[in-house]
């Protein structure tokens, strides 16, 4: 399997690397890692990793600063992402930090620690092992925080 990982510079951590160091948990998981300025340069180089470079599935690492123009800029990443998915055929998955998640650089980066790492696996689910996630349906999984847990009756 192959997976690609596009990173950006707008981030203020270096998502890629830590995708890159969950990967080294999976034997037989190649990668091709691409960076771009920022996420509206997210989606081309997605659907390019697909149809260009053979990648099964892509993890997209995507940073929103906290000003309502960024939040705009998000809305286009997230509209150009579900295109190039249904151009492609293929997932990509969105992992974005919301700069205004949290008050301190701290908890930022235990969020994005977590949620990188988490989101690489489902990716690798997605594709290798799809079972794994229908036996966590409804369960209330969350990435970057803890789990929320199902609603029983
Ligand atoms: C306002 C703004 N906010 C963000 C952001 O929160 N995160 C990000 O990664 N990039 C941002 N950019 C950059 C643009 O969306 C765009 O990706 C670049 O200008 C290059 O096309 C802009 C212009």
């Amino acid at each position: 399997m192959k997976i690609g990982i596009v990173d950006t510079t707008f981030s203020r951590i270096d998502m890629g690397r830590i995708a890159i160091d969950e990967l080294k948990n999976y034997a037989g998981v190649k990668y091709v890692r691409r960076t771009v300025p920022g996420i509206k340069d997210i989606p081309v180089e997605a659907k390019k990793l697909i149809e260009e470079e053979n990648c099964d599935i892509v993890v997209t690492l995507g940073w929103v600063g906290r000003a309502e123009k960024d939040a705009l800029s998000y809305i286009a990443l997230s509209v150009g992402k579900i295109i190039a998915e249904l151009m492609t055929n293929k997932h990509i998955i969105d992992v974005t930090i919301h700069e205004d998640e949290a008050e301190d650089e701290k908890t930022l980066l235990r969020v994005a620690e977590n949620r990188v790492r988490e989101h690489v696996r489902n990716a690798i689910d997605l594709v290798r092992n799809p079972e794994r996630l229908t036996k966590h349906a409804g369960t209330g999984q969350r990435q970057g925080y803890e789990d929320i847990g199902p609603i029983l009756k």
